[in-house]
């Protein structure tokens, strides 16, 4: 049931930002946590009735001593190439740059790293394991944070790498992808990450959480914000003068 569900609002933002072509070779970005484990199981499920017919491998970037035997087991199993990468990223970042907000430099190498090799593998897409929760906080993150108002986009063109990354779970709410996890026991490993839990997006998370109990709906609107037709640029100078 869980994963009819998963699937039901996988193929609607697939559908709604034409995330998929016939010939595609997608990579997912499966770090082995538990949504880019559900974007997996979910692709994989999703291709026996695609109408498009596409190729789905797994690329996972090792940032520097983790054992990720399971994924190997668990792609087998699934029928999946599968690509492990070694990095030195929680060297760089941790060790030698000593970064005290070390998401965005790590979140940069990563990218680098995961769309060089899928572009090496001859893939035309990444996809991601960002969900519905992840767009709500990037979105208030970057108002919060940054005084801008800004989210990433369920599917972005990236014309110099000739590579696109899509989000196919964007519909998908996270308590939904923890559910499958349970539900279907999939492999999970440890988040190598030493600033895990403690990070501005935590804040942001619990932030959300108390917002949506004392004032219930506040969540599902500003989630509704990213997609209204009205433009975000409010104080248009060019416009209002
Ligand atoms: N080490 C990695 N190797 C491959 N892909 C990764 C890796 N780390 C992150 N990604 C990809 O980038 C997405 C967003 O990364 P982020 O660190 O925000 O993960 P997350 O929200 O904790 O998701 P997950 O539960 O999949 O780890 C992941 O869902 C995954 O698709």
């Amino acid at each position: 049931m869980t994963m009819q569900k998963l699937l039901s609002k996988a193929r609607q933002a697939i559908q709604d930002f034409d995330m998929i072509q016939d010939n595609d070779k997608i990579a997912v970005g499966l770090s082995g946590g538990k949504d880019s484990l559900t974007l997996l199981h979910i692709l994989k499920n999703y291709q026996r009735f695609s109408p498009q017919k596409f190729e789905l491998i797994a690329i996972t970037l090792n940032p520097g001593g983790v054992d990720n035997s399971p994924l190997y087991k668990l792609c087998e199993d699934l029928d999946v190439e599968f690509h492990e990468v070694q990095t030195n990223i929680k060297e760089i970042v941790f060790d030698i740059r000593k970064e005290k907000n070390p998401c965005s430099l790590c979140a940069n190498l990563r990218r680098g790293a995961l769309n060089g090799t899928a572009k090496e593998l001859g893939c035309t897409k990444v996809a991601l394991g960002h969900h519905k929760d992840d767009a709500i906080e990037t979105f208030l993150m970057s108002m919060l944070y940054e005084g801008r108002v800004n989210c990433f986009s369920p599917k972005t063109v990236m014309d110099k790498q000739d590579l696109t990354i899509i989000r196919p779970m964007i519909y998908i709410e996270e308590y939904m992808t923890k559910k499958a996890t349970r539900e279907y026991n999939y492999p999970v490993i440890e988040n190598p990450c030493p600033a895990d839990g403690h990070t501005n997006r935590q804040n942001i998370k619990e932030l959300v959480q108390r917002l949506n109990k004392e004032m219930p709906g506040s969540k599902k609107n500003i989630f509704g914000a990213l997609n209204n037709p009205d433009k975000l640029f409010i104080w248009d100078k060019e416009k209002i003068k």
